[in-house]
């Protein structure tokens, strides 16, 4: 990569979090935000990465006030204790832990992993929410590029080894879930299959968005494989939308600035994060492809979830699996998939 396509990136990445701010005001003015309602769910157990900030926090914080024992997996120790001590106290619910793992390390996380199975707990919901953005350039302990390694592999890695515990806790129709939280950053992402750690030339927006976007085509194929083999387990990939938290503590001084002034007003707020938790809920369909977190999916036969009363609309990307220039992939195109909220959306 050439300092001027890492200028194009960081033009394109600004542009996008512009246009999902304006999105999300116009959103907001035209309809508010209506919390959905979902029955308790005391007998599911979550797994949440990096559920001790933001948006995993106020995912686990969601999940735990349905009743689901909510395991946090995240490498911020310190916070751990507190946070647990809150979620517990807010929720009423006991069955609040925290494990450590550290994404930037297969070790931690094949760690974590047999520290889980050794619960012989099930697993219904596996949210891979964790990630870093536009860190300046530095690897994990394995040596990949951090957004590479943290936000995609760490992922990659820790579904694959909870895979069997996912499929034996699902069951057909009551589906056990992987959620992915991603980013409409993916839209402008370009995959560098000659250079994925970046080691070239290192662009900090480029490296977030390629990550996400490699989250994005996982989920894909992960849903494919799963439909193939029948297994009663799906994958699905979230846009939290532009959100008030730590995650832009590493972005350029300006746009800092802006979120000190502006954010509290034009960011959603971080408990807004729980949308990520309705897609979590057992009575809403994993689907594939980027997805606003919503609740009107849901799987065939069910009794549908309450839901706005206004007609959404939301955006798939369309995945190219066609090369357009040596080395790189992108996304071939944004299809708008659109409906309406009301019960004929349901089927
Ligand atoms: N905030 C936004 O506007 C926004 C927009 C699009 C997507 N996202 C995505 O949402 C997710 C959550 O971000 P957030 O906004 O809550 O950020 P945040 O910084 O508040 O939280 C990130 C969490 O990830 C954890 N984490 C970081 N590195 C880790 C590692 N090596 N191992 C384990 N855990 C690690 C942190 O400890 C923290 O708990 C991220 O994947 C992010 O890319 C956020």
């Amino acid at each position: 990569m050439s300092p001027l396509s890492a200028a194009r990136a960081a033009l394109r990445v600004y542009a996008v979090g512009a246009a999902l701010i304006v999105a999300q005001l116009l959103r907001r003015c035209v309809r508010g935000f209506v919390e959905p309602v979902f029955s308790p769910q005391p007998e599911r157990v979550a797994i949440v990465t990096g559920g001790t900030d933001g948006i995993g926090y106020s995912t686990a914080k969601y999940l735990a006030k349905l009743g689901m024992h909510v395991i946090i997996a995240g490498n911020n120790d310190s916070k751990a204790q507190e946070v647990v001590r809150r979620i517990k106290e807010d929720t009423l619910n006991d069955q609040v832990e925290f494990l450590y793992c550290d994404l930037a390390s297969m070790r931690s996380i094949r760690e974590f992993v047999q520290t889980f199975k050794m619960k012989k707990l099930p697993l219904h919901v596996l949210v891979n929410n964790a990630g870093v953005m536009m860190v300046p350039q530095r690897t994990t302990e394995d040596g990949f590029e951090e957004h590479f390694g943290v936000n995609y592999l760490g992922h990659f890695l820790l579904t694959n080894l909870l895979l069997d515990t996912l499929q034996e806790s699902g069951a057909p129709g009551h589906s056990a879930r992987v959620v992915t939280v991603s980013s409409a950053t993916h839209y402008v992402g370009e995959l560098n299959l000659d250079d994925l750690q970046s080691s070239t030339y290192y662009s900090a927006h480029a490296a977030y968005a390629q990550s996400k976007l490699a989250l994005v085509l996982f989920t894909y194929h992960l849903q494919a494989l799963l439909t193939a083999q029948g297994m009663p387990v799906t994958a699905s990939v979230a846009d939290p939308g532009v959100v008030d938290t730590d995650l832009y503590r590493y972005v350029f001084w300006g746009t800092r600035l802006v979120k000190k002034l502006l954010g509290w007003w034009v960011f959603k707020g971080a408990q807004r994060g729980q949308q990520t938790g309705d897609i979590c809920a057992p009575r809403t369909t994993g689907r594939t492809g980027l997805q606003m977190a919503r609740p009107q999916m849901r799987e065939p036969g069910l009794p549908s979830t309450p839901r706005s009363p206004r007609p959404w609309k939301v955006s798939v990307a369309a995945i190219s699996t066609t090369r357009r220039r040596p080395g790189l992939w992108r996304p071939r195109t944004t299809q708008s998939f659109s409906g309406s909220s009301g019960p004929e959306a349901a089927s």
